[in-house]
């Protein structure tokens, strides 16, 4: 086991050397050790260890421990935190036990954490910035003067280079470049360039001439701020946005007096193409199909097929623009049906510079070919990637500690926390908000070490109301510090400026969700790191991603919950302050089980607060079972030990039944061909769950998490594994347009 003792600082690190200490290679003894447990754990990771001692990391906590440590943590719970008693009704088997029950060992019967493989590949980075001023190109004077002194901004970055004077001259493109590039300024530029040098000067009533399509309503909230400012100087110019969640008739309204520039979610637009007289599309001059992959992953084909059958229709002549990270399949299909002799823009490193005579041949037209999904897909370079290994028992207090050690202990971090579903956004934002915040974990402002800050949770998933959404990004954008917690809604395109820290708690389900979430750190040259939490059973993840040209190094779990010395709170029998730079193993141990008894003490002081866990658990192993068939061997369910999973949810027990219901549907499902076709159905309707957090908002009947409702139980949103499956060819159905797609209704569970 690594030493864990003064590895962290008594005071705060800068950031970016925080980890290096963690990745020390271990002795040879020690890594065949690891090799051998490994194995064994390999043999038997179809059955999880039911009393199998691990050794090193895992050395057993003394029996008085929990009890004492329950006994500190009581006496500062009748001081800030009073739980509700448990109700009769609370009462489910062995979940019966009383706030203040005794916490069984944390750190017993895990399974060894094994080494994890170290592939050293090399990683596509690109250039960010260029030298050229953005005088260097034809533009308005004022449009200059905009992005200089509005933005604030002085020089292009390469995408920007590539493509801006390539849609100035009039052509279609295809622009590939990493997340947070300034992809959004590579095509709003030209865009407002174009309209505003019209020699008939654009009237408001004569509806879009440029019509911008985003995946998300954040998105198109972003685009529509960016444009808008744009336009400060171009005041006859109107910009408007359409989105899901906003109310239909004042869109309807603003429709009709007229918008010039036009962002839209696809669902909203084929909802207005259906219903509003007044949408046209007769002057449309550009077509912008932005993070056009994701628009794909969300199955908004069909959407994207209606739309360019309603815009072709009106208006043969624009320029079309298509943005995307990656360079799929569908998005070369889509390229080829929406795109017209188009240049392909792909900022991939220094050689494809513009000025190297490679990149002139780069940037000739050439038809857009798919290419592996992550080809040739740069990765930030001032990102830091790391992983740690957990052991199930122990994700919460890992989390926990992270966040603690980023945000109570260090300054002026953002922290954003990925989760597969509402609900594991709900059931941690509500337990950490009080727990950690106002709990008894949490002390009061003058009781706080000068070097620690206060917390701010917010939580950010498709079941929330509009309102709250908009007002959840808008305060995490505007903050310095903050936790993030959200769902994969926040994983691409955002643009949230300095955040510091993406932690990954599940896997992600592609390597390109992955990509796309810790792009919302290290954006436009800046520095950032990452965090992914694995259990020991996922550990050859790691491969998976080298696989795909991604490194990551190993952070130590136990460096993490050694922060735990530093925070009197969760003092154990034995005390120790934080001042003692020399906190042992022992005391991180007791410290770790004073929190997980904080949290199980929350979780079990309420009916609610139980089926609220039981929920978030069963919401949990739902989305474990939709990792996609490649990625089953290392996320896969019967890997799981639901004993030690429920812990993480601060159950003390598995709840009864929890899989074998499942398992038995399974078995009867195989005997039953009716129950097979309603398996395929419940396929398509989680595909429209999926959808339904970028939906357009007009579904009805939809139940929604009400606005300041900390309490868990929101709808479920299983991550995007789940792929709608899309129609065979969208040339087809440009020339057949298909029905369009059934509301997506909003599921609660
Ligand atoms: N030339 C520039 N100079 C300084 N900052 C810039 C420049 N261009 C864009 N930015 C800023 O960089 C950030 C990222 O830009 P943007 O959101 O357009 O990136 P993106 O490539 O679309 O990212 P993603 O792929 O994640 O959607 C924004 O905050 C934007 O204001």
């Amino acid at each position: 086991m690594a030493a864990v003792s003064g590895v962290l600082p008594q005071v705060p690190e800068p950031r970016a050397a925080v980890f290096r200490t963690f990745s020390k290679p271990r002795p040879a003894h020690a890594r065949r050790q690891a090799a051998a447990t490994k194995r064994k754990c390999q043999a038997s990771s179809e059955a999880p260890p039911a009393k199998r001692r691990s050794k090193a990391s895992f050395l057993p906590a003394k029996k008085t421990a929990a009890k004492e440590t329950r006994r500190t943590l009581k006496g500062k719970a009748q001081r800030t935190f009073s739980p509700k008693k448990p109700s009769a009704g609370a009462r489910d088997g062995d979940q019966e036990r009383k706030p203040g029950a005794k916490t069984s060992s944390l750190f017993k019967n895990n399974p060894e954490i094994p080494e994890l493989p170290r592939p050293v590949v090399k990683q596509v980075q690109e250039k960010v910035f260029t030298s050229d001023a953005f005088q260097a190109l034809d533009l308005h004077p004022h449009l200059i003067s905009t992005i200089n002194t509005v933005l604030k901004m002085s020089s292009m970055t390469s995408v920007q280079k590539q493509s801006i004077p390539v849609l100035l001259e009039g052509r279609d493109a295809l622009v590939r470049s990493q997340t947070g590039s300034g992809k959004t300024l590579a095509y709003c530029i030209p865009v407002v360039q174009s309209l505003q040098a019209m020699q008939s000067k654009i009237q408001r009533g004569d509806g879009p001439y440029a019509l911008i399509l985003v995946p998300t309503r954040e998105l198109a909230l972003q685009s529509f701020d960016t444009v808008q400012k744009l336009l400060k100087p171009f005041t006859w110019i109107v910009p408007g946005v359409l989105m899901g969640g906003e109310k239909r008739k004042s869109e309807k309204a603003r429709l009709r007096k007229g918008i010039n520039i036009l962002i839209s979610t696809p669902g909203r637009l084929v909802d207005h193409i259906k219903s509003t007289k007044n949408i046209h599309f007769r002057q449309i001059r550009w077509l912008i199909l932005d993070e056009a992959d994701r628009i794909l992953d969300l199955g908004f084909e069909k959407d994207l097929t209606v739309i360019l059958n309603a815009v072709n229709a009106e208006c043969q002549e624009r320029q079309n623009v298509l943005l995307s990270a990656t360079l799929t399949e569908g998005v070369a299909r889509l390229a080829d049906i929406s795109l017209h002799d188009p240049v392909s823009i792909s900022v991939l490193d220094e050689s494809h510079d513009v000025s190297s005579p490679e990149s002139e041949a780069f940037l000739e037209a050439s038809p857009p070919q798919a290419t592996d999904e992550l080809d040739g897909f740069a990765i930030p370079a001032g990102l830091e990637q790391h992983v740690v290994v957990v052991p199930s028992k122990l994700r919460l207090v890992c989390l926990a500690a992270f966040i603690l050690q980023k945000c109570k202990f260090e300054r002026d971090q953002k922290v954003i926390v990925f989760f597969s579903s509402c609900e594991l956004v709900e059931f941690h934002y509500t337990l950490f908000l009080q727990t950690l915040l106002s709990g008894s974990g949490a002390l009061a402002p003058e009781h706080l070490p000068s070097t620690s800050t206060p917390l701010k949770f917010l939580r950010l998933h498709s079941a929330l109301e509009q309102e709250e959404r908009t007002a959840v990004f808008q305060d995490f954008t505007h903050s310095k510090t903050g936790i993030l917690f959200c769902t994969d809604i926040a994983a691409r395109g955002l643009d949230l400026p300095q955040v510091t820290w993406i932690v990954q708690y599940n896997a992600p389900s592609s390597p390109a969700e992955y990509i796309h979430r810790i792009g919302r750190t290290a954006r436009i040259g800046c520095h950032g790191s990452s965090l992914l939490v694995l259990a020991p059973s996922e550990a050859e993840y790691v491969n998976s991603l080298a696989s795909h040209k991604i490194n990551v190094s190993e952070v130590k779990m136990e460096d993490i919950l050694s922060v735990l010395t530093k925070d009197d709170c969760f003092k154990g029998r034995r005390g120790g302050s934080q001042k003692s730079r020399a906190a042992g193993p022992q005391e991180i141990r007791e410290r770790a089980t004073v929190l997980q008894t904080l949290f199980e003490d929350y979780v079990h002081s309420s009916e609610e607060t139980v089926s609220g866990a039981k929920k978030a658990l069963q919401s949990f192993i739902r989305a474990y079972a939709t990792y996609p068939r490649e990625l089953k061997h290392i996320f896969h369910i019967r890997l799981l030990h639901l004993g030690h999973m429920a812990k993480s949810f601060g159950l003390r027990d598995a709840p009864k039944n929890l899989c074998a219901s499942a398992m038995k549907k399974k078995k009867a499902n195989l005997k039953r061909p009716d129950l097979q076709r309603k398996k395929t159905q419940s396929k398509q309707r989680l595909a429209e769950i999926l959808r339904s957090e970028y939906a357009s908002g007009m579904e009805t009947g939809g139940t929604k998490v009400r606005k300041q409702n900390t309490r868990a139980g929101p709808a479920s949103q299983p991550r995007g594994a789940a792929r709608t499956p899309g129609p065979a060819s969208p040339r087809e159905q440009i020339k057949h347009p298909p029905p369009s797609r059934p509301q997506a209704s909003r599921k609660v569970c």
